[in-house]
């Protein structure tokens, strides 16, 4: 088994829940110890990496789906002692009515006693369980507040590469399934240096965030923009081909002219090139990026304020 501090969770949670299981325990809290330090061990978000993120999260859908599991069983449980509780109290009311009960009486009172006991036993841990269940949520609320700052870019609000990664991967996989297009275009702003050099960073920062809003009127609900570096930016277009694509890029650029930033009375304009390519059937994220990067820079080679269509 691998030491990695990011697997021990859900190693100790799998280990202490099987035990469980195997050994036919009661999910008594301290039974459940281990489940504790399980959850105990995530460390708060502020302080994860990307990576101990993923498998924060993927430890508490693990963790999530097993609670419920044997929440489910302790309710069945719960509900079976209750009935033969009340079964034993009706036996023991025929008994008391009959002959030589008082021997008797002894031993289902001991029974009750007894059934009482695990009754409170579960029922514990039925509270127990509750308070877990509402743990994790508390987690996987605060990991999700996390996991959208973290998915974006501080300046612009735009996706940024942490957060692209795992949607392509999305949308290829559906694009996959469902033989939709998809449509992937790598813009750079041309000669964004210039724009830097002139009037200093501050204004370029509001350059990049002005063309963000642009992007943002122009696109589709379901496109996605992502900010891949400084004046780099990729757009996702599900449900899109390379007409389609091409359509939405000229649009882009026609917007982008019309609406320029304005700073003291100036105004300054930033044109961009584009590498466009859709999606092969044979092809993965990786795949499309890099072709599609490729034409972005043939673009440039062109002599920018252009689209070049992928190979
Ligand atoms: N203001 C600002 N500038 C940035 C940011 N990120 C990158 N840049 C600038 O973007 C410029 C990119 O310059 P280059 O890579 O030479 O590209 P370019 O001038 O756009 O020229 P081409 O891409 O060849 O058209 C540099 O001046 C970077 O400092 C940012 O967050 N804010």
């Amino acid at each position: 088994m691998s030491s990695s501090p990011t697997l021990t969770p859900t190693d100790i949670a799998r280990i202490a829940l099987k035990r469980l299981a195997e050994l036919g325990l009661p999910p008594t809290p301290d039974n459940y110890g281990r489940f504790y330090n399980a959850v105990a061990t995530i460390k708060t978000p502020q302080d994860k990496t990307d990576v101990e993120l993923r498998n924060a999260y993927a430890i508490l859908f693990q963790i999530a789906e097993v609670v419920d599991e044997v929440s489910e069983t302790a309710d069945q449980l719960l509900l079976g002692l209750d009935l033969g509780s009340r079964h034993i109290h009706d036996s023991l009311l025929i008994l008391r009515s009959g002959p030589a009960a008082s021997g008797l009486e002894q031993l289902v009172n001991s029974l009750i006693g007894s059934t009482d006991q695990v009754y409170r036993t579960v029922s514990a841990s039925q509270r127990d369980l509750q308070e877990l269940r509402d743990a994790i949520e508390r987690i996987q609320s605060d990991l999700d507040v996390n996991r959208q700052t973290m998915e974006r870019d501080p300046l612009t609000g735009a996706l940024n590469r942490q957060g692209m990664e795992q949607l392509l991967n999305r949308e290829v996989k559906r694009s996959h399934r469902t033989a939709t297009s998809l449509c992937l275009a790598m813009i750079d702003l041309d000669d964004f240096k210039q724009v830097n050099d002139r009037w200093g960073h501050l204004v370029g920062d509001h350059v990049l965030i002005h063309f963000v809003r642009v992007a943002k009127a122009v696109l589709r609900e379901t496109d996605l923009l992502v900010r891949y570096g400084g004046e780099e930016f990729l757009l996702l277009l599900p449900d899109t081909d390379l007409n389609g694509a091409h359509f939405l890029i000229d649009r882009l650029r026609q917007v982008n002219l019309r609406t320029p930033f304005h700073h003291d009375d100036q105004t300054i304009e930033v044109r961009f090139s584009t590498g466009l390519a859709q999606l092969r059937p044979d092809e993965n994220g990786h795949g499309l990026l890099v072709r599609a990067d490729a034409a972005m820079y043939q673009a440039k080679m062109n002599g920018r304020d252009q689209v070049v269509l992928a190979n």
